[in-house]
C-alpha cells in the first residue's frame, strides 16, 4: 500500500486537529458506519417495498384522497414529511464526523438539507414501471395528490424520484450519497465551514470508493448532476408552503407539526432539532 493510502499524518500546528490524507481503513469504516446508520433510519426496507410493488390504490381510494380538502391533504403530507425528517435527523446523528460538528452547524445542515435527503430517499419508494410512489401503504400516481393543488411541484417531485430511481443505486450507494447531500459546506449560517468541508471530504472519498468498488464510477457525475434539481425542488416547496399559509394560516399555525414549521416556516429558531 502506498504512502498516501497509509494516510501518514502530518501535524499542522495551525489547525485544530491533524490535517492528514485520510487512510483507506478510515474510509472503509466511515462507509460501513454510514450504511449502518441508513439501514437503521429508513422507515421501509427495499425488500418490503419490492413485496408491495404491485399494491396500488383502487379508483375509489384515489377518489377519496382527491375529495380531501386542500388543507386536509397538505396537513396529511406535512405530518408524513415531518416523520421522514425525524428519521433523517437520527441518520445524521449517527454519521461519524457530523456529531463532532458544533450544535449550530448540525442544526444549520439539517435545516437546509433534511428535505433534500427525504426527496432522495423517496426515490427508493418509486416504481418506474408505473410511475408510482409508495404512500400510506400502497403505490400512488401523481393524480392521487390532486387536492394539494400544486400539480407542477408534484410532477417535479415525481420526475426527480423517477430519474434517481432509474440509476438503480444500491442501498450502500444511496446511504453515502444522502450523507453527502447533508454535509455541504456551502449551506447558509455555518460557523465552522472549514470543519464541515473536512467531514465532507471524507464522505466524498467514501462515495468514490464505493462507486469504484462497484465499477460504477460513471454514475458519480450523474449523481452530482441531480443535486441542483434537489435545491430547486426545495425552493419550490417553500414557495408553495408560503402560498398555502396565506390561504390557511390557522391550519399551519395550529395543525402543522412544530418541527415542520421550524424547518420550512419563516426563520424561526429551531428548538426541537437540538440533536442531543
Ligand atoms: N408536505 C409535504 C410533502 C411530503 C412528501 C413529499 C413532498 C411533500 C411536498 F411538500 C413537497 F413536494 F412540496 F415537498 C408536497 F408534495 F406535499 F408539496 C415527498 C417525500 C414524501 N415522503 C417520502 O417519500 C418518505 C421518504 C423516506 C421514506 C423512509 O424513510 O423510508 C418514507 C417516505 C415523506 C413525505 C412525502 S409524502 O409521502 O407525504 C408525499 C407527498 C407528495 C407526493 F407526491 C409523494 C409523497
Amino acid at each position: 500500500m502506498s504512502g498516501s493510502e497509509m494516510g501518514f499524518r502530518s501535524f499542522d500546528p495551525e489547525s485544530s486537529f491533524f490535517s492528514y490524507p485520510t487512510s483507506h481503513l478510515h474510509i472503509e469504516e466511515l462507509s460501513a458506519s454510514i450504511v449502518r446508520s441508513h439501514r437503521e433510519t429508513t422507515q421501509y426496507r427495499p425488500e418490503e417495498l419490492q413485496a408491495l410493488r404491485w399494491k396500488v390504490f383502487s379508483r375509489e381510494e384515489i377518489h377519496a384522497y382527491q375529495s380531501k380538502s386542500v388543507d386536509e391533504m397538505w396537513q396529511h403530507c406535512a405530518v408524513r414529511l415531518t416523520d421522514a425528517v425525524q428519521y433523517v435527523v437520527e441518520f445524521a446523528k449517527r454519521i461519524p464526523g457530523f456529531r463532532q460538528l458544533c450544535q449550530n452547524d448540525q442544526i444549520a445542515l439539517l435545516k437546509s438539507g433534511s428535505m433534500e435527503v427525504v426527496l432522495v430517499r423517496m426515490s427508493r419508494m418509486f416504481n418506474t414501471e408505473n410511475n408510482t410512489v409508495f404512500f400510506d401503504g400502497k403505490f400512488a400516481g401523481t393524480e392521487l395528490f390532486k387536492s394539494l393543488a400544486c400539480g407542477d411541484l408534484i410532477a417535479a417531485v415525481f420526475d426527480f424520484a423517477h430519474n434517481l430511481c432509474a440509476l438503480r443505486l444500491t442501498e450502500q450507494q444511496m446511504a453515502v450519497f444522502t450523507a453527502l447531500v447533508l454535509i455541504n459546506a456551502d449551506r447558509p449560517c455555518l460557523e465552522d465551514r472549514e470543519r464541515v468541508q473536512k467531514v465532507r471530504r471524507d464522505v466524498e472519498l467514501a462515495l468514490s470508493h464505493i462507486m469504484h468498488r462497484d465499477n460504477q464510477e460513471s454514475l458519480l457525475h450523474k449523481l452530482y448532476q441531480r443535486v441542483p434539481v434537489l435545491k430547486s425542488l426545495c425552493a419550490l416547496h417553500i414557495e408553495k408552503l408560503r402560498w398555502f399559509r396565506q390561504l390557511y394560516p390557522l391550519t399551519v399555525h395550529s395543525l402543522f407539526p412544530p418541527l415542520y414549521k421550524e424547518l420550512f416556516g419563516s426563520d424561526t429558531d429551531i428548538q426541537s432539532l437540538t440533536t442531543h
